[in-house]
């Protein structure tokens, strides 16, 4: 799996956010987007997924050399956003069975098991709304993390974590996450210091 962006550029009415931004992710590899608060990270992430239209240049999936089109893009990826809602009336686990219909996760773990990776396996017969925003954060974690999809992309990924869930996260990148294509966006090192490369978006503000 590869992604590439070519002389990308996204603007919000007359700013651009980012502009001339040529770049290529290749699967098996961790990406860091930093820059501070505002600086166009989350609009980046998007624009990669697809869910934010780019204002110039392409962003192009391609898998084994074959162009993935923008409509089946959604298949090969996976997301956890502070931007994207759970399901509040379900249970963590009809949650994930829920999200396992359309997106399966990783075949060799139950949905209990990866309750368990998560560390929510004693909440299991709680609606989410009644969930902390730290156990929220871990059920946007599993549902990104374990399906079964080659590129994972994380905004803000230790959002309302405490040490521990930060440890989790940690361990989930380690354990699971090594032959993907992974790219977070985040200005919190402890998100990204796995990243071996590293996209500042503040380089490319200006053309
Ligand atoms: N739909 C939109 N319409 C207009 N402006 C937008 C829109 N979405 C984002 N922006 C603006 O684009 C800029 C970049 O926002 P973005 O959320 O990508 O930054 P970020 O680097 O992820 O920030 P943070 O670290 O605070 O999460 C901000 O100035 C924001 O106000």
């Amino acid at each position: 799996m590869q992604i590439t962006l070519a002389d990308a550029g996204k603007r919000f009415n007359r700013d651009w956010i980012f502009k001339s931004l040529d770049y290529t992710f290749v699967q098996g590899n961790a990406y860091a987007i930093i820059g501070n608060n505002g600086s166009g990270k989350s609009t980046l992430l998007q624009s990669i997924s697809g869910a934010v239209e780019l204002s110039a240049g392409q962003c192009n999936w391609s898998m084994d050399l074959a162009k993935i089109s923008t409509e089946n893009v959604f298949r090969y990826m996976a997301i956890a956003a502070p931007s994207l809602e759970l399901v509040e009336e379900m249970t963590a686990k009809e949650f994930l069975n829920f999200h396992s219909v359309f997106k399966p996760f990783v075949s060799h773990l139950s949905i209990n098991e990866i309750l368990e990776l998560v560390q929510l396996s004693s909440a299991t017969k709680k609606q989410i709304r009644y969930f902390s925003s730290g156990m929220k954060q871990r059920v946007k974690l599993a549902q990104a993390i374990f399906s079964d999809v080659p590129v994972i992309l994380l905004d803000e990924p230790c959002t309302n974590l405490d040490r521990s869930g930060y440890n989790l996260y940690h361990q989930l990148i380690k354990d699971f996450c090594k032959e993907k294509l992974v790219i977070v966006s985040s200005n919190d090192e402890e998100e990204y210091f796995f990243c071996s490369e590293k996209i500042d978006i503040r380089d490319y503000k200006i053309s």
